[in-house]
C-alpha cells in the first residue's frame, strides 16, 4: 500500500497546503463557535432544547468532514492481481453519496457512476464507494469533487481509462438563494481512453442507460 509521503495531514488529505494540524482549533472553541451561530440566529442557547446542541453539531461535523482524515491510496491502493486477465470496463453506479458545499456549507447530495478499464489488477468494488465518501466528506464544488475521484483512481490505479459522473441536487439553490427545488447537475470527467476516444464515452453512457433500464422495467 501506498503512503502520503511527508506533506501535511490536510495536503495529504487533498485539503489546503498551508492548513496544518497545530492550526485546527480545540473541540471547546468549536463548541463556542455553535453557540454564537445559535444567538446569530436568534435563539438562546442556554435554553433547555439547546442545551447539548453544540456538542452534538460538532460530533456531526465529525461525521460530515470525516473525508479530511482519509487516505486515498490507503482506499484504493491495493489490486487483486486475479481476475482472469478481465480487462474490460468495470462501472460502479448509483453510489449515494452527501456532500457539503463550500461556499455554504449547506449539502448537495446525489449518485456517483465511477468506471474504469482495468490494466494489471482489478480493486475490489466498495473501494470506489469509499473513495467517493472520502472527498464527498469534505468541504467541496461538485466539479472538484468529480476531478478528485478521478484523479485519485488514475493515480493509484494506473488504469487504461477512467470515467466519472455525478449527478446531485443542491440545496443551496433549492433551500435558499435561487429557490429551484429539484434542478440536477451533472458533471463528468473522463480519463485515458475514455478522454481519447469518444466512443467509449458513448460505451460508458450506454452502461449506464442500460443499467437504468432494467431497474426502470
Ligand atoms: N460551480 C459550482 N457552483 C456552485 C456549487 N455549489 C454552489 N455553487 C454556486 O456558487 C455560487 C456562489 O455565488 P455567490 O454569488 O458568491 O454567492 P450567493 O450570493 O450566495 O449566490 P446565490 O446562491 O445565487 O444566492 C452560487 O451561484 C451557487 O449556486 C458547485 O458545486 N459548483
Ligand atoms: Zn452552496
Amino acid at each position: 500500500m501506498k503512503s502520503a509521503g511527508n506533506s501535511s495531514p490536510a495536503a495529504a488529505a487533498g485539503g489546503c497546503d498551508d492548513f496544518t494540524a497545530a492550526a485546527r482549533p480545540s473541540r471547546a472553541e468549536a463548541e463556542a463557535a455553535v453557540r454564537t451561530l445559535i444567538r446569530w440566529a436568534g435563539d438562546d442557547p442556554d435554553r433547555e432544547g439547546l442545551a447539548g446542541t453544540p456538542e452534538r453539531v460538532v460530533a456531526a461535523f465529525e461525521e460530515f468532514y470525516a473525508g479530511y482524515r482519509e487516505n486515498p491510496a490507503d482506499l484504493i491502493g491495493c489490486t487483486f492481481a486475479d481476475a482472469a486477465g478481465y480487462d474490460d470496463m468495470v462501472l460502479v453506479r448509483d453510489i449515494p453519496f452527501h456532500s457539503h458545499c463550500e461556499h455554504h456549507m449547506v449539502p448537495f447530495f446525489g449518485r456517483a457512476h465511477v468506471a474504469y478499464y482495468p490494466a494489471g489488477g482489478v480493486i475490489g468494488l466498495s473501494r470506489f464507494a469509499r473513495l467517493v465518501d472520502a472527498f464527498a466528506r469534505r468541504l467541496q464544488t461538485q466539479e472538484r469533487l468529480t476531478a478528485q475521484i478521478a484523479d485519485a483512481i488514475e493515480t493509484h490505479l494506473r488504469p487504461r481509462g477512467t470515467a466519472v459522473m455525478i449527478e446531485a441536487e443542491h440545496m443551496c439553490m433549492s433551500m435558499r438563494g435561487v429557490q429551484k427545488q429539484g434542478s440536477l447537475t451533472i458533471t463528468t470527467r473522463f480519463g485515458g481512453v475514455f478522454h481519447d476516444n469518444p466512443a467509449e464515452q458513448a460505451r460508458f453512457f450506454a452502461q449506464l442507460r442500460c443499467g437504468r433500464d432494467r431497474a426502470a422495467g
